[in-house]
Formats: C-alpha cells, structure tokens, sequence
C-alpha cells in the first residue's frame, strides 16, 4: 500500500529496499563531540528534524526494531549522534538530537544544535539529510534554518513526512503538494516527499528503496 503517488520506485527498487533492511542492525557508537566521530567507512544518511518529530521511531520502523533507537513521548529523547550500521551494508544511518525543544535547559539546547550542526556541515560521508517533518505542523522556522544551512554546505536533503496516520489523505495530499512548491527554490533539496507513519508503516517500503539508491551513489 502506499500514500505516496508519485509511484517513483520501481519494483525492482522497493525489493533493493526491503533486501537492505532484512539485515540485521545495530547500534555502532553514540557521540557527542565531532572529534570522537567514528572513521569514514560508508556513507552516511541523517535523520535531522525537529524534536519529537519521529525520527528515532522511523528508524526503528525501517530495521525492523523497536528498541533499536530510543524513543520517547517527552521531546528530547535522543541526545546525541547515534550511528547504527548492519555488517556489509555500506551505509550508515544516524540518528540526530532534535531541535527546538525549548524546554530543555538553554546550554543543553545550545550544544546538541552545535553538534547537529556542525556534523550536517562538515561530514564528508553524508551523501542525504532525511529532513522529517511532521504532518500535522509542517515545515517551521527552525526547519527553514536547517534548510538554509544544508543549502550553504551543499549537502542533500530530502523532506520525509512523519505521521502520516495524524491527518486525513486529502490533507496529506494538500500538505505534500505546498511543500513541494516550497520546496522549488532551494538548491540543495530533493525534489520528492516521502510520506511515511512508523505506527501504521506506511511509506516506510518506499523509504527503505530510497536508501537502498543512495547506498550505491
Ligand atoms: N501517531 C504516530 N506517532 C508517532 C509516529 N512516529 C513517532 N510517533 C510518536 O512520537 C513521539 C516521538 O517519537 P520519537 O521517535 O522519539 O521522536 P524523535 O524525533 O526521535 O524525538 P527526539 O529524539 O526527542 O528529537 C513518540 O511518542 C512516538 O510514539 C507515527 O508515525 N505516528
Ligand atoms: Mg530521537
């Protein structure tokens, strides 16, 4: 099933996709300072967006494991880089602390946006940006600076929807069209959605064939 229209993936990539994530994944290493980042040796796609938005949820929905990312109800849950890699498979996926979350104490704030960041800006494996954004609220301020430096560094982004079961199909279908169109003039995004839910995995096949292409880039 899938909510996402466009139909871009072939069969032949949704079963890249699924092959991918039939391997089992782990949990490589936490860090929190860009000194201690692991050596390059894969590329790497990151799951930025603001905090509670579901980025932990949507990787454990695409490994196939629950506990894999640690999710929570309260924002602030993930705080720091979480690399999770699966023997052979020559992409990384890295888990990234939210922002936005203004209840956290503001030193705390300032150093998980420091290490976001400065990871988004100067790694050189992170070949996408899985920016998530969730239905319900759409694209924020905080995301439209997270654009404008994904922009500047060149690095490619790519709007992935979360929670996609929180609002009714012409809805979604309304939100992924003004999304688009907000989409259009910034240089370094990528030009389709993906809608997805962890809780009802919709969207996730499609997800899974997205990484799968960007593990052979
Ligand atoms: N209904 C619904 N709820 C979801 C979905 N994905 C995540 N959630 C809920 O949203 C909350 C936050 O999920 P997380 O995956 O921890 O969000 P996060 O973006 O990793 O949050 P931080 O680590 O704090 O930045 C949890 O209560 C999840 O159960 C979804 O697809 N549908
Ligand atoms: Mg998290």
């Amino acid at each position: 099933m899938t909510q996402n229209e466009d139909e871009t993936y072939s069969e032949a990539e949704l079963e890249a996709g699924r092959l991918l994530f039939a391997a089992p994944w782990e949990f490589q290493t936490s860090v929190t300072d860009m000194a201690k980042l692991p050596p390059i040796n894969a590329n790497e796609i990151a799951f930025a967006g603001r905090s509670n938005v579901g980025k932990s949820s949507l990787i454990n929905a695409l490994t196939g494991r629950k506990g894999l990312a640690r999710t929570s109800s309260t924002p602030g849950r993930t705080q720091m880089l979480n690399f999770f890699v699966s023997d052979g498979t020559p992409v990384s996926i890295v888990d990234m602390p939210g922002y936005g979350y203004a209840q956290a104490p503001k030193d705390l704030v300032d150093a998980w946006t420091e290490l976001v960041f400065s990871y988004l800006r100067g790694r050189p494996s992170l070949r996408r940006v899985f920016l998530l954004i969730d239905s319900r609220h759409g694209i924020k301020k905080n995301d439209l600076e997270t654009m404008a430096l994904l922009d500047k560094a060149a690095v490619v982004y790519q709007v992935v929807l979360t929670k996609s079961d929180k609002i009714k199909p012409p809805a979604l279908k309304k939100l992924i069209a003004e999304t688009k169109a907000q989409l259009l003039k910034r240089v370094a995004a990528y030009p389709e959605i993906i809608a997805t839910s962890s809780e009802k995995n919709l969207g996730v096949d499609e997800l899974k064939a997205e990484i799968a292409r960007i593990s052979t880039l």
